[in-house]
């Protein structure tokens, strides 16, 4: 589903150079250092930044020129996620269409998708009268209605406490395998995801240093800089 062939991206004198792949419906938990290149390598498959060299291929297509908002992924940040004067549901729709011009069809998925995140019946709120978690799952939401077959997830929970972040990651999870979506999810905390299957990818120093599964990498760390990691 995700392919980076020989991805090479610089920001001034930091050169980062990426291979992977990921299977349709996996899930792959990118994980290292701060300034490692996590997001960029996030927003090198978002189409946010431009490789200077190699391919990358999403659901068998090559994505050189292809804006982000045309390419099969959609993305959730930590925070800046939702519009401040946009009740819940508006917000949700944007995701279905920029003008917020719905249909009775559309408000139906609209409000589908926020019972399926656990907020049926917040609609008409204003984000500001939603606690964090909420605020996220109304982000989820918003990612669901788009429809995408993978979704990127930057260290979108990180500002939650540890129940709420556990919760947070079931939720994804519950996603994933309903749809079949293919996830890749930044996160400091891998010992969060102990109860997943998927994919672990260490990044350190602009490029996948090692990559196991989540827990092959938490029973024996197979690198020193990753159990440093890990702590
Ligand atoms: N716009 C930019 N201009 C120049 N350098 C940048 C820019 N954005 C990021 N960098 C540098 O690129 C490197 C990788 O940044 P990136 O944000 O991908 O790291 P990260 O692994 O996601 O870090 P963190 O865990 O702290 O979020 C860092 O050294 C950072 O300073």
């Amino acid at each position: 589903m995700i392919a980076l062939e020989d991805v090479t991206f610089r920001y001034e004198d930091m050169v980062m150079r990426f291979a992977l792949a990921i299977g349709a419906g996996e899930l792959a938990v990118v994980f290292g250092p701060s300034g490692a290149g996590k997001t960029t390598l996030l927003n090198l498959i978002a189409g946010f930044d431009r490789p200077d060299g190699g391919r990358i291929v999403i659901d068998g297509r090559d994505m050189a020129g292809v804006p982000p908002a045309e390419r099969p992924v959609t993305t959730l940040f930590q925070d800046h996620n939702l519009f401040a004067h946009l009740s819940v549901e508006q917000n949700v729709g944007l995701g279905i269409h920029p003008g917020l011009k719905l249909s009775a069809g559309d408000r139906e998925r609209v409000a589908a998708a926020l019972e399926e995140v656990g907020l049926g019946g917040f609609g008409k709120r204003l984000p500001n009268q939603l606690s964090g978690g909420e605020r996220q799952r109304v982000a989820l939401a918003r990612s669901i209605v788009r429809d995408r077959p993978v979704l990127l997830l930057d260290e979108p929970f990180a500002a939650l406490g540890p129940a709420q972040r556990g919760r947070m990651t079931a939720l994804v999870e519950r996603l994933r395998t309903d749809r079949g979506l293919t996830v890749m999810m930044v996160s400091h905390q891998l010992e969060e995801a102990r109860e997943l299957t998927g994919r672990a990818v260490f990044v350190q120093d602009g490029t996948i240093l090692c990559e196991g599964t989540i827990r092959e990498f938490l029973a024996a760390p197979p690198l020193p800089e990753i159990a440093d990691y890990l702590g």
